[in-house]
């Protein structure tokens, strides 16, 4: 990572921010919906009120004596964000650490009877159920007349804009470049990207996931797709080892996003095929690294990713979340280039994102005037906006 004196650490601490709303009323939002999600037991609500407790009024406490990931934790920062206030802290290690004290409140890592229930998984399920995701796979039916290259704009739009999340994706016969999400892209290296990844090659992609349900969706379609075609011969898709940011995508919502392809029809039956077969003999692989509930930034790797990214033909990061770590949470000038953030990168890399932090790099002076011309900092966190960004090296 460059010396930045000029780009500081985002923090939560200022009142009125983005980030601070965060804290203060996102967090104890989403320990009212994950307490009335479940039949939790006295144990676990007392666990909710302290954690509630701590996270708005108090300062960052220790993992408990028997944590299973305490050593990690403390490599990871805890001990000099130990005592110190939420806020005062560097933002993303806040958020990250708020859901791994989460999980311990309702026995995620417990031994007991609720080890491993995802607190979040009805809000994913209910996504992934939802009406819209049966539109979404219906329309998959227009693709397969149209030439490869259109195919693959199309998936590749499907997946970018899966990442708005609440908006749903959009995934049309035309092909999205010539539509409505087209104006809305900030920085489009797609020809990059494409060039990465020709048809016939040998090419090995590590997708590095987001969210689940809608976003896991079309990126699971995106992977069939580039397998189908050879433009990848192999690819790897890393999910969160733990549930994280509510919905980021583990491998149970893997399994759950490939059961609900394969029980559609048309298109989308024959993708689920495609996925099935490649997990099958191995050119499909899921991975769950610790280091992808870190609550540092990709910089700090451990050796063994950066091998990984290293070997990749292209490594994909999808969404805000993972783009704020790939490029540092910072408050970056706009016109900083993407390829400076990401020079410690062992690899290809490219970025798939909606915006829905202040972090950004690598626009144009003409975009970024005519961005805060029409919406003055909204752009960066409505999740309206979105970018494709290559360092191809
Ligand atoms: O699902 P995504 O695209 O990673 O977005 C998650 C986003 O949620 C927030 O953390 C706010 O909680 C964003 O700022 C963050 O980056």
């Amino acid at each position: 990572m460059p010396d930045t004196p000029f780009a500081p650490v985002i923090l939560g601490n200022e009142p009125g921010s983005f980030p601070h709303s965060v804290l203060a009323e996102r967090h104890p939002a989403i320990i009212r919906q994950v307490r009335d999600a479940f039949p939790y037991g006295p144990g676990q609500h007392r666990a909710l009120d302290d954690l509630l407790k701590s996270c708005t009024q108090g300062t960052v406490e220790p993992l408990p004596d028997d944590a299973p990931d305490r050593d990690r934790w403390r490599e990871w920062g805890l001990p000099g964000c130990s005592g110190r206030s939420w806020y005062d802290v560097p933002w993303l290690w806040s958020e990250s650490y708020f859901y791994r004290r989460l999980l311990d409140a309702v026995g995620w890592f417990g031994t007991g009877a609720w080890q491993g229930i995802d607190p979040f998984r009805p809000f994913k399920r209910a996504e992934l159920d939802a009406q819209e995701t049966d539109e979404e796979l219906a329309a998959l039916d227009a693709l397969p007349g149209l030439p490869e290259e259109e195919r693959a704009q199309a998936l590749l739009h499907g997946s970018l804009w899966g990442n708005r999340a609440d908006l749903g994706f959009r995934l049309s016969a035309e092909g999205a470049e010539a539509r409505e999400p087209a104006p809305s892209l900030v920085a489009d290296d797609s020809a990059a990207l494409w060039a990465l990844l020709p048809p016939g090659g040998t090419a090995t992609l590590v997708l590095v996931a987001d969210n689940a349900g809608r976003e896991l969706v079309p990126d699971l379609l995106l992977i069939a797709h580039l397998l189908a075609e050879g433009r990848a011969a192999r690819a790897v898709l890393h999910v969160k080892p733990y549930p994280y940011y509510v919905s980021d995508a583990t491998t149970a919502d893997v399994v759950d996003a490939l059961h609900r392809l394969r029980a559609a029809s048309g298109a989308a039956a024959e993708y689920a095929r495609v996925l099935w077969s490649a997990m099958a003999d191995g050119r499909l692989t899921v991975r769950a690294h610790p280091f992808s509930c870190a609550p540092l930034p990709y910089a700090e790797m451990p050796d063994d990713l950066r091998a990984e990214f290293a070997a990749a033909t292209l490594t994909v990061f999808k969404g805000d979340l993972n783009y704020r770590r790939l490029v540092g949470d910072r408050l970056w000038p706009p016109t900083t280039p993407f390829r400076e953030t990401t020079a410690y990168f062992p690899g290809p890399v490219a970025a798939l994102r909606t915006l829905k932090s202040e972090v950004i790099t690598g626009l144009s002076a003409a975009t970024e005037s005519a961005l805060v011309a029409a919406e003055a900092r909204r752009w960066r966190t409505s999740g309206t906006h979105a970018l494709i960004q290559v360092d191809a090296r």
